[in-house]
C-alpha cells in the first residue's frame, strides 16, 4: 500500500453502512460482530466502491454492473505512484496533462487524479462505446468538464490518441486488458490473480486483448518509439509477474534506457507498475524493485570513514574539472551533487586536457551529464560505502567510464590497488 494512501486501514463497513442509505442493506454482521459484504453480489461491491469514492474524495460515479467493478484503494496506489514518479524526476512541472488508455465507464483514474491534485488534467480515451459514454456522464456529474476530455478510440489495434493542441503530456497511464483468451481468463481467475471485486463481472473487451497485456504494453512500447517525447512518462499496471521480464528485454532492445518498474500491494493483490521515458530525468527517490532496475547506479565499500573519503573526493573532482556541491550532511552520510560538463578522465582526454591547458582552450561537452555521491556509514567506524547515481544526461558508456576512473582513483587513495596504477 501507498503510504499517503487513505486506505491504510480497512474500511469501516459500520460506519460507511450508517452514512449511506444504498451500501447499508449490504452490510451484514457475522458471529464474530463484524461487519462485511457478500464479495460474490455485484451490487454490494458496486456499492462500496461508490461510497468510497463518495466518502474520501466526494467523487461520484456510476457504471454498468456488467463491467468492471474499480478496486478503489489499488488505483489510487498508481495514482500516488504516479505523483512520487512526477515530484521525482520533473522538479518544476506545473501543468500536467496525463492521458488514461482505456478510461472505462467509471473514468476511475483521471477522477482520482484530478481528485488528489488539483494540478492534473487528462485525456481518457476508449475503444467501447458505452464506456466513453458512462464515462463522459461521469465527469459532468462531478462538474470536471474543463479538466477531463474523453475520446473514443476507434481502431483497437491503436493505443495513443493524442490530440495536436497539446504538445507533450506529463505521463501516460493504462490499467490493460490482462489476458488473452477465455481460457487464459478462466485460469487466472482459477489462479486467483483478480481480486475480489472481479465478481463484478469485467466484460470481455475489458479483460482480454490480442496477446494479452504483453501484447498490449509492447504495442504501447512500440508506438512510445515513434511518439518519443510527445509524453515524458510511458506507464502501465501490470497484473500478471510475469509480464515483467519480457516488457524489460523489449525496452533494454529497443534502446530505452530510462525505465522503472514497482509494484502495488493492497490486502492480498499484488499489482505491478512499469515506467519509461525517452528524456533523461532518472527517478531516485520512488518505490522502485531493485531486481528491475537499469544500471545507473554503482557502489564500492571503502576501508575509511566517510569524512575522509570525503577529503580524497574532492581533489579528484577538481582535478576532473566537475563541478560538486555538497547537498547533504548529516547522520555520516555526505551527499555531493556533481556536473559533469565534458570527459576529462579518459587517457585521451587527458592528453588533450594538457595540451589544451598550454593553449588555454577551453571546449564544453555536447551531452553533459549529472549524478550523485552518496557516502554512507558502515557499522565499523573504519569503513564507508560510496554510491554514484547517474541522474540525467550523458550516455552509459561516458557514466560507466567515469565511474571506473573514479573508482579506481580513490580505492588507490584508501590503500586499494588492482593491477595497473593510475596516472596523471
Ligand atoms: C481493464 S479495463 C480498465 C478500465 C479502467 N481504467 C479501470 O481501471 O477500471 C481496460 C480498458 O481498456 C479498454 N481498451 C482496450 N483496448 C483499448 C485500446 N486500444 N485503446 C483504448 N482503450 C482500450 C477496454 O475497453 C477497457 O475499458
Amino acid at each position: 500500500m501507498h503510504p499517503r494512501s487513505v486506505f491504510n486501514k480497512e474500511p469501516d463497513f459500520n460506519r460507511l453502512a450508517e452514512k449511506y442509505e444504498s451500501f447499508n442493506k449490504f452490510v451484514k454482521v457475522g458471529n464474530n460482530k463484524r461487519a462485511y459484504i457478500d464479495f460474490k453480489d455485484p451490487e454490494a461491491v458496486k456499492q462500496l466502491t461508490v461510497c468510497l469514492l463518495k466518502d474520501q474524495f466526494d467523487i461520484d460515479i456510476d457504471f454498468p454492473l456488467d463491467s468492471l467493478c474499480p478496486a478503489v484503494p489499488n488505483r489510487l496506489n498508481y495514482i500516488l505512484w504516479l505523483q512520487d514518479l512526477i515530484d521525482d524526476t520533473l522538479t518544476d512541472a506545473k501543468d500536467i496533462i496525463g492521458i488514461d488508455i482505456g478510461v472505462g465507464a467509471s473514468c476511475i483514474y483521471p477522477l482520482l487524479g484530478c481528485a488528489t491534485d488539483l494540478n492534473w488534467r487528462f485525456l481518457g480515451t476508449d475503444i467501447d462505446l458505452r464506456s466513453i459514454d458512462y464515462a463522459i456522464e461521469n465527469v459532468k456529474r462531478n462538474h470536471l468538464e474543463d479538466r477531463i476530455t474523453i475520446k473514443h478510440t476507434a481502431d483497437p489495434s491503436k493505443i495513443f490518441l493524442l490530440e495536436d493542441t497539446v504538445p507533450v503530456y506529463t505521463f501516460s497511464m493504462c490499467n490493460p486488458p490482462f489476458y488473452s483468451s477465455q481460457e487464459e481468463l478462466d485460469e487466472g481467475l482459477d489462479n486467483k490473480e483478480l481480486e475480489p471485486s472481479a465478481v463484478c463481472n469485467g466484460s470481455n473487451g475489458e479483460m482480454i486483448t490480442e496477446g494479452g497485456e504483453y501484447g498490449f504494453i509492447s504495442r504501447m512500447i512500440e508506438e512510445s518509439l515513434i511518439l518519443q517525447k510527445r509524453v515524458i512518462w510511458y506507464t502501465s499496471m501490470m497484473g500478471l509477474k510475469r509480464t515483467i521480464r519480457p516488457l524489460v528485454r523489449l525496452l533494454k532492445e529497443s534502446g530505452i534506457s530510462n525505465y522503472v518498474v514497482t509494484n502495488f500491494t493492497q490486502g492480498n493483490t499484488t499489482r505491478w507498475a512499469i515506467a519509461w521515458s525517452f528524456y533523461d530525468n532518472r527517478p531516485t527517490h520512488i518505490k522502485m524493485l531493485e531486481s528491475w532496475l537499469p544500471k545507473y547506479s554503482f557502489e564500492v565499500e571503502l576501508p575509511q570513514n566517510t569524512d575522509v573519503v570525503h577529503s580524497f573526493l574532492k581533489p579528484i573532482l577538481d582535478d576532473l574539472d566537475i563541478g560538486h556541491v555538497v547537498s547533504g550532511d548529516e547522520d555520516g552520510e555526505i551527499i555531493l551533487d556533481c556536473t559533469v560538463d565534458k570527459n576529462t578522465w579518459s587517457r585521451a582526454a587527458r592528453r588533450q586536457r594538457k595540451r589544451q591547458k598550454l593553449e588555454q582552450e577551453e571546449e564544453k561537452s555536447e551531452n553533459p551529464f549529472q549524478f550523485k555521491l552518496e557516502l554512507s556509514s558502515s557499522q565499523s567506524p573504519s569503513l564507508s560505502y560510496l554510491q554514484i547515481i547517474w541522474l540525467k544526461g550523458g550516455d552509459r558508456p561516458m557514466f560507466e567510464g567515469f565511474w571506473s576512473h573514479l573508482k579506481k582513483r580513490i580505492e588507490e587513495n584508501c590503500g586499494i590497488y588492482r593491477g595497473s596504477t593510475f596516472s596523471k
